[in-house]
């Protein structure tokens, strides 16, 4: 029987509080670097819509369009703030975002038995990865399904980096063509 194993990341793989003190989500983890300038509002919109997440008495349907609209405002915002990739790094080293106690088993683990770790997060991926990369723990079993950053770099610059990382790399092709044949493919033509 396959086995995966299903997550999200931010208060679940990470730690809620360390010390008493809450430890950043990846939204935080920009948030409180120095990447981010101070007119930018992100707390004001994490003190608005994170009480309707965590809101019980309210329901999934009605809470789905507002947590929408939390990231799509957070992550205008972050686009006015015109982050460099190569920051990134630094602002999770500085961060204190942490996994929780006993993490490296948990990763470990699940590598060495070749298990799919799929982690779903509504957080900011690049991120996310980095804390994960950081801790030591991203292996080749981790597969991320997450908002990623979309960085301002030639795409000749990136051309080489994804044609080492991923088997396919589509180029100019505005279609699902390539995916469809392998759905298609994955589904015995059905
Ligand atoms: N603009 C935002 C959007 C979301 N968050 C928080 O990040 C959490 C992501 O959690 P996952 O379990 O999906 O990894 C989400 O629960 C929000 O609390 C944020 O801080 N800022």
């Amino acid at each position: 029987m396959a086995k995966n194993v299903i997550s999200d990341f931010d208060m679940t793989l990470t730690r809620f509080a360390f010390n008493g003190k809450r430890c950043p989500t990846c939204h935080n983890i920009l948030d409180n670097s120095r990447l981010i300038n101070d007119e930018c509002k992100l707390k004001e919109l994490l003190n608005t819509y994170y009480p309707i997440e965590i809101d019980s008495t309210r329901s999934v349907e009605e809470k789905l369009p507002l947590m929408v609209e939390w990231w799509t405002k957070a992550h205008e915002l972050l686009i006015e703030q015109k982050i460099k990739k190569d920051a990134l790094a630094l602002a999770v080293r500085e961060s204190e975002a942490m996994l929780r106690d006993g993490y490296e088993f948990f990763f470990n683990h699940l590598h060495e038995h070749s298990i799919p770790l799929l982690i779903f997060s509504a957080g900011i991926g690049d991120i996310l990865e980095e804390v994960i990369r950081q801790a030591g723990v991203f292996h080749s079993n981790v597969n991320v399904f997450s908002n990623y950053m979309d960085f301002d770099e030639l795409v000749e610059d990136r051309r080489q980096s994804y044609l080492d990382s991923y088997d396919i790399v589509l180029i100019k092709d505005e279609t699902l063509e390539v995916p469809n044949a392998i759905v298609r493919f994955l589904t015995g033509n059905e």
